[in-house]
């Protein structure tokens, strides 16, 4: 579904992002991990089309990305989630994923103006799929509640279903589960794995819970001062060494990988 090629990106004289390779099975879970500063999110916003990539190469079911803007990305196929809440808090749950449905529209400027039938026909569809969509992640009881009031885990489900609402064929997660309590990081974990098993859709996270990624992905890739150094099953990644010397080295980043005595908590 996804395969990523020599993908490099610097700023001044900062490597953040060097030459990474990266294969993603279609249906499949996968994890990229790292420490901070890592590269992670500069790899992100190089495949949804925020910054373009000095080098490399980016396909999405064979067609090229490299070069396409956000928006066209987002019609390509690839939906995204942020490290940080970006709802509009003051419209409700149900604009907030009529505003995610946008992009699939067919209806034109010309027709808004004039509230024509497709104009009319567009917004009840957008309607339908926003009702659906939040049936699915569980928040249907929110649809006239304004986002600003829905309690954290739930705004957190609210972006995924955003994401989903642009119909995606692979979305990306920046770090789902931050700030999450255990009861909230259970559901997340469920609901990640009816986005791939019952709508077929391909998931890429980053995520600094490792109970979480090491239970949910089938592939993790690691990434450590922007390159590549192990990348395998869980089982492989949790007793490889480069890897508890990447985040060990560095003090563990509170509460992550090796906190305790250099294992992994999975
Ligand atoms: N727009 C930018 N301009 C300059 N440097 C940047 C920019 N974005 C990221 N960096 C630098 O690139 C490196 C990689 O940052 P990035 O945010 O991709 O890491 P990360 O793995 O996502 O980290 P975290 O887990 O803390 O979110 C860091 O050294 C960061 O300071």
């Amino acid at each position: 579904m996804l395969e990523v090629r020599d993908l490099t990106k610097t700023f001044g004289g900062l490597l953040a992002v060097n030459s990474v390779n990266l294969t993603v099975p279609d249906r499949t879970i996968v994890s990229v991990i790292g420490p901070n500063g890592a590269g992670k999110t500069t790899f992100f916003n190089m495949i949804t089309g925020i910054y373009q990539p000095d080098k490399g190469s980016i396909q999405l079911a064979g067609r090229e990305l490299v070069g396409l803007r956000p928006d066209q990305v987002t019609e390509a196929g690839i939906a995204r989630t942020f490290q940080n809440i970006r709802l509009f808090s003051t419209m409700t749950v149900e604009e907030n994923l009529m505003i995610g449905r946008h992009p699939r529209l067919k209806a034109s400027y010309v027709d808004a103006l004039f509230r024509t039938r497709r104009f009319h026909e567009d917004e009840r569809e957008a309607r339908e799929a926003a009702r659906a969509i939040l049936d699915f992640v569980g928040l249907g009881r929110y649809l006239k509640e304004m986002a600003v009031n829905l309690p954290y885990g739930d705004q957190r489900t609210l972006e995924i279903a955003r994401a989903l609402a642009t119909t995606p064929k692979l979305v990306l997660l920046d770090e789902p589960a931050a700030g999450m309590n255990p009861r909230e990081t259970e559901t997340l974990k469920a609901l990640i794995r009816r986005i791939r098993d019952d709508l077929g859709v391909t998931v890429v996270l980053i995520e600094h819970d490792m109970r979480l990624v090491m239970t949910l992905s089938e592939h993790i890739t690691v990434l450590d001062y922007g390159t590549k150094i192990a990348e395998g099953l869980p089982h492989q990644i949790r007793n490889d060494p480069r890897v508890m010397e990447a985040y060990l080295g560095r003090g563990a980043a509170a509460g992550d990988y090796g906190k305790e005595g250099g294992e992994v908590r999975a």
